[in-house]
Parts: C-alpha cells; structure tokens; sequence
C-alpha cells in the first residue's frame, strides 16, 4: 500500500454538528416567542426496517431537545405508493407542518420519486425533490439534501478547497451520490460519478484530490485506492456504525478523513434541523 507514512487528521462532525443544533435552537425559541409559532418537522416511516425506525427516532429526540416539535406518521410494510402520496399531500397542506421527512429507503413497491415529488418543496427540508436538485445543480439557494448538505459544510470547516479539484464520487443514490456530486460541481469541482457497473473503479480513484464514499458497502474503499494526501470522506452508515472506507488502511494515506461514527452522520440530522427551522420562519 502506498502511504504517506503519517496518519490522517480527523474531520469530526459531531462538535460542528452540535454547534448547529444550538444555533437551530436558539432560532426556533426566537420564533416561537416572537409569532408563537413552533418549527414543526413531520417524520414518515414506512414499514418495519429496524435501522429506519433508529434514524427516525434520532430525528425526532434531537428536533424535541432543539425545541422543535415532532409529528410521526408510521405506516405498514404493504403500504401503496397511492396511499404513500396522499400521506405526504395531507402534511403537505398541515399549516402546522413546516418540515415533511420521508425516511429512505421505503418499501419495494412503492415508487419513491412519485413519493418524494408529494412533498411541498417549501417543506422539502431533506432535500429530495426535484425542485430542490434543480437548486442544488444550479448552485441557487434552497433545501439540500441532509447528507451532502452536511459534507460541504464539513469540507468548508476544514478549510479543504474545492475550486479545481478532483472530486470522486462512489454511489449514485437519490440522497447521497447524486446531490453531493452536484453541490461539489456546483462549487467548481471536477466531479466523477462512479457506481457499480464503473470500469477500473481503484485506477479512477486513485486520481482523486476528494473521495466520497457513499456505496453502501462496508470497507470497501481500501487504502491502496487512494492518493497519498487525499480527503477521505466516508458518507457510510453500515450495520454495526461501520463505514465505507476501510478506516486504519485510508487513515495511513490520506490527509483527513471522516471517522464512522461521529463524522458525516451526525452533521445529516443536524442540517434536517436547520432546515426545518429556515422552513418555518419562511412559511410563518
Ligand atoms: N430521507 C432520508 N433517508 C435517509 C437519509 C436521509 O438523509 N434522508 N440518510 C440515511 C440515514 N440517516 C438518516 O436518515 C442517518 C444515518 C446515520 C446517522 C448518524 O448520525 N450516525 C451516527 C452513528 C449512529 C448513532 O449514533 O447511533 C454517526 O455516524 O456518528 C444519522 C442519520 C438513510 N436514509
């Protein structure tokens, strides 16, 4: 393995992530005192996946903790993309609502882009519709998705410049790969997409200033891939917290990395927060 004989700094999310939260917080109460109005974000969680049901429950801890209120829908496992829809239309119309989460990813059956397209963009707050990839592509102000969202702001906090550099991203999800490779374009990256069907996937990211890895797979990104000096940010959230990357190899070679956890992950919900609370102040 190529190495650059000294160990990554660690980019930590949890503090940036924290910081956020108070922020969001402190506008939240503002707003409440002032119009009495409380920043609402609405979860949706369809069916019985065990990881799902986590992430929910984290979101809706976290929205209570920064005085943001939380409404749940839960719906069954067998659920219609028909039924789906006219869930989120209804939360769409709630003038209580300011925020509408669909946890991803939901049941086979259900067509998730009809699913996502049901949310009123001014309450797409994780930034899954096409208004907000549209804002997102062009670079214009909007929601972004939570994830990506979250790494641009972790890149801009350790200072890595953006403008020029090779970008790879690994994966081309709807709310990860796809948002983050427009948002680092629309900071004037070089992107390259790569998924599972790329050709020489190691030899492409071995050209790379900036790895995303957001694949789904544990460990899969192993040291010798990567350019001495490149930044690792691992967008994993595998069983057991365990991340894309193959950390103590990538650690070895790159310049900063993101641990699993406490890296991307928590700067996801964080920025959901934020959202929701820029959410309610404009449609107060
Ligand atoms: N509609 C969406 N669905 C999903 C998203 C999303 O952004 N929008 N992201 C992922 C999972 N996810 C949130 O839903 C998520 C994953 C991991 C974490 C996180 O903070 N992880 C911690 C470790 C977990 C822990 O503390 O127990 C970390 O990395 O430090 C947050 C959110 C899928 N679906």
């Amino acid at each position: 393995m190529t190495s650059t004989g000294t160990t990554a700094q660690l980019m930590i999310g949890t503090d940036l992530a924290a910081e956020m939260v108070a922020k969001a917080a402190e506008r939240a109460k503002k707003l409440q005192d002032e119009t009495g109005v409380q920043p609402c974000l609405a979860t949706v969680l369809v069916g019985d996946d065990l990881a799902s049901a986590t992430y929910v429950r984290m979101k809706q801890n976290r929205s209570k903790k920064a005085g943001i209120g939380s409404r749940s829908v839960v719906l069954p496992a067998e659920t219609t993309t028909e039924e789906l829809v006219a869930e989120l239309t209804k939360l769409s119309e709630d003038p209580e609502v300011h925020g509408i989460l669909l946890q991803h990813p939901v049941p086979a059956q259900i067509d998730e882009r009809a699913a996502f397209e049901a949310i009123d963009p001014a309450k797409d707050v994780d930034g899954v519709t096409m208004h907000a990839f549209a804002a997102m592509a062009f670079g214009e102000p909007g929601f972004r998705s939570c994830t990506p969202g979250g790494i641009l702001r972790l890149l801009e906090a350790y200072d890595v410049p953006l403008e020029g550099a090779h970008a790879v991203v690994i994966g081309r999800s709807p709310i990860l790969g796809k948002p983050v490779g427009m948002l680092l374009l629309a900071s004037n990256a070089t992107v390259t997409y790569t998924h599972s069907r790329t050709r020489d996937l190691a030899d492409i990211v071995r050209t790379a200033d900036i790895v995303v890895a957001a694949v789904g797979k544990a460990n899969f990104v192993r040291g010798d891939w990567l350019k001495p000096g490149a930044v690792v940010i691992d967008a994993g959230y595998n069983e057991g917290n365990v991340g894309d990357v193959h950390f103590e190899e990538a650690a070895q070679v790159a310049s900063l990395i993101t641990p699993v956890p406490g890296g991307v992950g928590p700067m996801t919900i964080s920025l959901l927060l934020e959202q929701t609370v820029d959410a309610a102040e404009r449609l107060r």
